[in-house]
């Protein structure tokens, strides 16, 4: 899987520049003297058609970044926005809905369902979105990740690196306004680990997909068009076209939380 990529599909035309945005979000766990301000204030936006990378150290509220963005989890103040639609304003079914309909997921445990086929596990949320699958663009997925001699075969009859990349082919299968990836290689060795990096900078540079991806690895965050770096819960360093050398040196400058402050 590392060339024969499929031919690029046309960027859809509605799409704005920026696919997400977050406005002075704060995001507080707990109460009292024991609160924890996971986001404190940040402010971030995502390219639409972009790769971007998220890091940060230990506790720097990369996962309640996510979370937030993803509307997966209710915020404190501030603003969150999924291209035009405000977040924040919305109730818990309205967010399950949005996140049915325009958001993928790829996760590092894969998340697959056992008992079906990498076919049936691809197009499973497509009926909860209500939409018919777009069998040429599945086709076309399916192909460019190369699993097209895999597609029978039940999730522990595949490589680690093919259940991921089944669980990849599942979070674009119904064309969402954006996926999120958390940590996505890292129950994946090295090779495998690239061949799926590659394929996500495909998906954004040819297919028009909009990525975020959460991660420790600097060799997995220089795949990104950006890595945004987050410490204390707020963006403290942003670098376009990065090299693996240019992350770690900008991550050995960006200290680990010694203890977080309560207010
Ligand atoms: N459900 C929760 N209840 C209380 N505190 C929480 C909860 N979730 C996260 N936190 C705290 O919020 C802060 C940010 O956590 P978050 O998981 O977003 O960090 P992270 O950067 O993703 O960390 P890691 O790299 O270790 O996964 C941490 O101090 C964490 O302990």
């Amino acid at each position: 899987m590392t060339t024969g990529f499929a031919p690029a599909a046309q960027p859809s035309p509605t799409r704005s520049a920026i696919a997400a945005q977050v406005r002075d979000v704060v995001k507080t766990y707990g109460r009292g003297d024991t609160a924890v301000r996971a986001l404190d204030g940040v402010n971030l936006e995502i390219a639409a058609e972009r790769f971007t990378a998220v890091m940060g150290p230990s506790g720097s509220g990369k996962s309640t970044l996510m979370h937030a963005l993803a509307g997966l989890d209710t915020i404190n103040a501030g603003q969150v926005l999924l291209g035009d639609t405000d977040l924040s304003g919305l109730g818990e079914r309205k967010r399950t809905l949005l996140r049915r309909d325009r958001i993928g997921f790829v996760f590092q445990s894969f998340n697959l369902v056992p008992t079906l086929t990498a076919a049936e596990n691809i197009v499973l949320p497509l009926p909860l979105a209500g939409r018919p699958p777009d069998r040429a663009w599945i086709d076309d997925l399916v192909a460019t990740l190369g699993l097209g001699d895999r597609l029978r075969h039940r999730p522990a009859e595949l490589s680690g690196g093919q259940q991921q990349r089944v669980a990849v082919a599942r979070a674009l299968a119904a064309r969402p306004q954006i996926v999120f990836a958390d940590e996505p290689t890292g129950n994946l060795d090295s090779r495998a680990g690239e061949a799926l990096l590659s394929f996500l900078r495909h998906a954004a540079h040819e297919l028009g997909q909009t990525i975020v991806m959460v991660t420790h690895d600097p060799n997995a965050a220089a795949f990104a068009d950006r890595v945004v770096f987050l410490a204390d819960g707020r963006v403290v360093g942003d670098l376009a076209e990065p090299t693996a050398a240019a992350i770690l040196s900008r991550m050995a400058s960006i200290d680990a939380p010694a203890t977080r402050k309560t207010r």
